[in-house]
């Protein structure tokens, strides 16, 4: 019995999270045993340069040393205590010293808890119930925002899941990304009724799609003129486009900032913070809820803290950029070559690949035209020269600081091989 079909026999579909299933590209996923730097070893004793990096938090490689150490430490020390520790103030002083935009912050277990978190709060503080979100943009599963969604539920074909009430649903709008006009008329319309905006200022979730220049300025205005709040969802961004997230690389403040991934260096941690006259809402100082049993996991903290103080390195982004650079000019010309018609996205170290010959990709509708079944047939083609990509047109990709130019000259070797046959 193969490892999936014995997973399957207990977990729904095999897997814990449905991207990671290869619905769409088929076949079974593969299961990981271990990973070092750019590699993942598969129970199949097969090796893969990673360029999923668990979905964005790896980017000092697997098992880096320094993170490592200090998880390994705290363990020692106890596992959870549900009572407060320095190590969450250190990593919450950080978080706020890299993000200027955040005067208070408070730590919860993922991505999801922190824009759920967000919303309310956003709710809570204005009185309002409309939030504006935008098509193919993910930013976690909870009910308010699982409608045409991006990610897992945009792959499966149910970006707005069954099961979230349709009064509920009512409440989220749905606009297109990179779409000024659209965001400014419905401002218009009803702009007094809305409470946040959530966006993600790269988005991550359908590909790779970076802001149009004035998207996001646009979002800035139109809040601060009919007082909504301004939720930058950079669970994915923060501290991968630039230490200071792309609120940074944009220099456009939020009023909230919902953070995951990264922070916990691969540990589960989310984050949600900003204007400190917002943040005060929050109970105990104000009436809005919000609690976790395991927030502020110390060894959590630790391993978030860790890698947070390892990126905090002189040109650490800079470098993770001139590694993306040098993979996506050695795929774009490997296509070239193939006659493959082919167009990507990069910020830093996050990237985008696309089957079409529409560059630059910058709207869902494009996203959506491009050519699904031959990026199925490159991501099988590339797992066999030994590169394991997200299996799934909608994902964006993640370099490492581990991904050193040879590894990139070996990415860029076996896609010249992949183009050929696709
Ligand atoms: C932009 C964004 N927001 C929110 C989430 C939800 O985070 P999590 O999966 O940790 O719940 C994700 C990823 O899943 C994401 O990419
Ligand atoms: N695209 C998602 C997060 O960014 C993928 C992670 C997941 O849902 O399992």
């Amino acid at each position: 019995m193969s490892l999936f079909t014995d997973a399957s026999r207990y977990i729904p579909g095999g897997v814990n999270s449905p991207v990671r299933a290869f619905r769409s590209v088929g076949g079974e996923p593969l299961f990981i045993e271990r990973a070092s730097g750019a590699h993942i070893f598969a129970a199949d004793g097969r090796q893969y340069i990673d360029y999923v990096g668990s979905w964005g938090p790896m980017i000092l490689g697997h098992a880096h040393p320094d993170v490592i150490r200090v998880v390994q430490e705290r363990a020692a020390l106890g596992l959870s205590f549900g009572a407060p520790t320095q190590i969450e103030t250190r990593l919450a002083q950080k978080v706020c010293e890299l993000m200027p935009s955040i005067e208070l912050v408070r730590m919860v277990s993922s991505g999801t808890e922190a824009t759920m978190s967000a919303i309310r709060l956003a709710r809570g503080f204005t009185g309002r119930s409309k939030i504006v979100k935008f098509e193919g943009c993910y930013h976690g599963h909870s009910d308010s925002l699982l409608v045409k969604a991006g990610s897992g539920a945009l792959t499966l074909g149910v970006p707005t899941s069954p099961g979230v009430p349709p009064e509920l649903a009512a409440h989220t709008i749905t606009l297109a990304y990179n779409d000024i006009a659209q965001v400014q008329q419905t401002f218009t319309d009803m702009g007094r009724e809305i409470a946040c905006v959530i966006v993600e200022p790269i988005a991550g979730n359908m590909n790779c799609v970076p802001p149009v220049p004035g998207f996001l300025e646009a979002l800035r205005a139109l809040c601060d003129r009919h007082d909504s709040v301004l939720i930058f969802d950079e669970v994915m961004t923060g501290f991968r486009v630039a230490l200071g997230g792309a609120q940074q690389l944009y220099g456009i403040k939020p009023d909230l900032t919902t953070l995951g991934k990264i922070i916990g260096g691969g540990m589960p941690v989310g984050a949600f913070g900003g204007k400190r006259e917002i943040m005060q809402q929050i109970a105990p100082l104000g009436p809005v809820y919000q609690a976790g049993t395991l927030s502020g996991n110390p060894v959590a903290m630790a391993a978030g803290l860790a890698t947070l103080e390892a990126i905090s390195a002189p040109s650490f982004h800079a470098a993770l950029a001139e590694r993306t650079n040098q993979l996506i000019e050695g795929l774009s010309l490997a296509a070239r070559t193939a006659n493959v018609p082919f167009s990507t996205n990069h910020v830093c170290g996050m990237f985008g690949l696309f089957f079409t010959d529409k560059a630059p990709v910058r709207y869902f509708r494009e996203v959506m035209a491009c050519n699904v079944e031959r990026f199925n047939r490159f991501f099988h083609a590339m797992l066999d020269e030994g590169v394991y990509l997200a299996p799934s047109a909608y994902e964006a990709g993640f370099v490492s600081s581990a991904h050193d130019a040879n590894l990139i000259e070996s990415t860029v070797k076996a896609a010249r091989a992949a183009f050929s046959r696709i």
